[in-house]
């Protein structure tokens, strides 16, 4: 049968051009989707269907998606990482000069002089107002290290700045991509006492709301250039506005902005930029389309983050048993119980948790009814059961 796929957003279409044939996406709402593939789009307030099983986001954040709920729900939540990454560090390079050469004025300035007289002349004569600093031999502080901090803080080594970077969560994979001649350090004070431009790399997440405040801030030195191309909420503008103010940050770069942001003083706001590029899009829009038809034809989970990735190959097996369900002692047992009992043989098992939700596929050599399915549902803990049969 199609599938139904609920396209939020612009999710570029090349993405989706091989599998048209098997798959109905549509940006119009559809009533029962089996998953969804967005990119900024807000699915706080969403009931979610109960045909639903999938969430595909296309790009690195998923402060966008109730996570939790759709966990509860057997959704399976995947992102894209790194698939932009290269897009935001472009960006990060464009801030970086803009913000120390002064051009955001400069620009403004130079418009200004349209149907003037003399422009070359009034050039010459003003562009002394605009004199900006160069970046090598400057200190540079990178907050998180992963796809995107990663690439920025080798950028900056190359640019010939000395370079700090901090993630206390960075993951093996992630640290093996960063120029051993950056400065690992493991306080934010460090960061900010040492550095003269500080760039943010970090998810929202409950924890890192208002990460940069007016305590840490006290630490910046005057004048710090501070740029945010990860997320509105891990900057409290209240303290961040005091310490334009006060000279502490020259000045915010934001891709993010709000009516405070585009009211406060040295502040260069940017329409959430990041990762609008063809190239950016078009990888995690593959990444994620790939993910999600691997997903609902195979039940395997790559890139997810709420359950964890778990493979057993394309299915070939007469069916293949897939259950999302809660990470709680004697859980396996019940399932493989349950099978012995219909004397359903299982051929390969494969299971993984996550924190408190895990995920179990099994293959089996006879097959199975919808009506037994069902009555897998009612083992404790088991919130999604679903049947796979080979393409
Ligand atoms: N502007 C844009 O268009 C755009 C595009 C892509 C991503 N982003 C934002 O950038 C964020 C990072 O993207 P990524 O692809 O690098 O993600 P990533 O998951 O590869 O890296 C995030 C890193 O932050 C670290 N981290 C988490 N909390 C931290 C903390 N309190 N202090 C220090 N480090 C911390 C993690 O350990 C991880 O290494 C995304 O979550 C998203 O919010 C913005
Ligand atoms: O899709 C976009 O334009 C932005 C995506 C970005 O915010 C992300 O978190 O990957």
């Amino acid at each position: 049968m199609t599938k139904q796929i609920q396209l939020f957003n612009n999710i570029a279409p090349k993405a989706f051009e091989d599998i048209e044939d098997d798959y109905f996406l549509s940006n119009e709402p559809i009533d029962n989707p089996d998953a969804i593939i967005l990119r900024s789009a807000k699915l706080h307030d969403m009931t979610f269907a109960p045909e639903t099983k999938y969430i595909g986001r296309a790009g690195a954040g998923t402060n966008n998606i109730p996570v939790e709920r759709a966990t509860e729900a057997g959704i399976v939540v995947c992102n894209a990482p790194g698939a932009n990454a290269n897009g935001v560090k472009e960006l990060a390079a464009m801030s970086l000069v803009m913000a120390s050469r002064n051009v955001l004025d400069a620009l403004k300035w130079t418009d200004s002089l349209k149907g003037q007289d003399d422009i070359a002349a009034k050039i010459e004569a003003g562009k002394k107002n605009f004199v900006g600093r160069e970046l090598r031999h400057k200190k540079m502080g990178v907050i998180g290290l992963g796809s995107i901090g990663g690439r920025v803080a080798n950028m900056c080594i190359d640019f010939g700045m000395t370079v700090y970077g901090y993630d206390p969560y960075v993951t093996l994979r992630s640290a093996w991509g960063v120029d051993s001649r950056v400065k690992y350090t493991e306080d934010l004070q460090t960061i900010f006492s040492e550095c003269d431009l500080v760039s943010l790399h970090v998810p929202y997440t409950e924890e890192n709301h208002h990460m940069i405040n007016s305590d840490i801030l006290a630490y910046a030195k005057d004048g710090l250039i501070l740029i945010n191309l990860a997320r509105d909420g891990l900057v409290d503008l209240d303290a961040l506005e005091a310490a334009i103010e006060s000279g502490r940050v020259g000045t915010y770069v934001v891709d993010f902005p709000e009516e405070k942001t585009l009211n406060m003083r040295n502040t260069i706001n940017i329409p959430h930029l990041g990762a609008s590029t063809p190239e950016s899009q078009e990888n995690a829009a593959r990444m994620v389309i790939n993910q999600m038809t691997d997903y609902l034809e195979n039940g395997n989970i790559t890139n997810s983050v709420n359950y964890p990735d778990v493979n057993l190959g394309v299915c070939r097996s007469t069916a293949r048993i897939a259950l999302n369900h809660r990470n709680i002692p004697n859980m396996l047992a019940q399932i493989i119980d349950f099978l012995r009992e219909k004397n359903i043989n299982i051929a390969t098992l494969a299971n993984d948790h996550r924190g408190e939700w895990a995920y179990t596929l099994i293959d089996i050599e006879s097959d199975i009814t919808e009506e037994t399915l069902e009555k897998m549902i009612n083992i404790d803990g088991v919130v999604r059961a679903r049947i796979i049969r080979p393409n």
